[in-house]
């Protein structure tokens, strides 16, 4: 049996575009600390993994860092989904699902990794998702549009990401529509779609919205 089975509570993902607000999403949730365990992206360690930026190398040096950064991202996220938590529920911050659909098919659609790095990545995955068992049971998908994140991402102005042309969130868009909404490849895991081009203000009802499919998903589960 596969490494983790049964191991792992209602694992929900939250998953969308850079800038579509998902760190502040799960950051609504960690109020919850008790019953919920929700894990952000660790970005932070991409930054600053033993002193080197590779989120920083990725962005101005693909050719060279696209790769390792994302061998990397998976190791990262591989350890959250297979963290034990003794918390009914967990909520993580994107996956290895939207690594594989969305991050490095980018990449490799823009020429940015070479075909054997892609094959190499992609046997990881395969060989990763044979041997553990991932647990996934509903995706929040923070939709947007490409233009109202490119804005935020502006203003927000992460350095790394100064120059992310819009061209680069389009792609990523639809590579995310491509696999949550038209279903196009896939794992078949319960999509709720939140219009996240919301300003936070208007945002919180679809918070509440995504709460209770949450918990409502969590009683229709087969008790433990
Ligand atoms: C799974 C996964 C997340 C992820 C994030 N990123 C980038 C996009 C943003 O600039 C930053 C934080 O999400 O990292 C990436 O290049 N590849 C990724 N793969």
């Amino acid at each position: 049996p596969k490494y983790g089975v049964g191991t792992q509570p209602f694992t929900v993902l939250i998953e969308g575009n850079i800038g579509s607000g998902k760190t502040t999403f799960i950051k609504h949730f960690q109020k919850f600390e008790d019953k919920i365990c929700a894990m952000t992206e660790p970005v932070e360690k991409w930054r600053n993994f033993k002193g080197y930026n590779l989120l920083e190398l990725m962005y101005i040096d693909p050719d060279r860092w696209a790769m390792p950064f994302q061998s990397y991202v998976m190791l990262t996220m591989l350890e959250r989904h297979t963290k034990p938590t003794d918390k009914p529920i967990k909520i993580l911050e994107r996956s290895l699902y939207s690594a594989k659909y969305c991050f490095v098919e980018n990449l490799h659609k823009g020429g940015l990794i070479h075909d054997g790095m892609y094959e190499i990545l992609k046997e990881w995955y395969s060989y990763v998702e044979d041997i553990t068992h991932i647990q996934a049971d509903l995706i929040v998908y923070l939709r947007t549009t490409p233009e109202v994140v490119y804005e935020r991402i502006r203003k927000r102005a992460r350095s790394e990401e100064a120059c992310v042309p819009l061209e680069y969130i389009k792609q990523l868009h639809e590579l995310h529509e491509d696999w949550l909404i038209r279903k196009k490849v896939g794992c078949n895991i319960k999509v709720l779609e939140i219009e996240a081009d919301l300003d936070l203000s208007e945002i919180d009802r679809e918070y509440k919205r995504s709460e209770n499919v949450i918990t409502a998903s969590i009683q229709q589960q087969r008790p433990a």
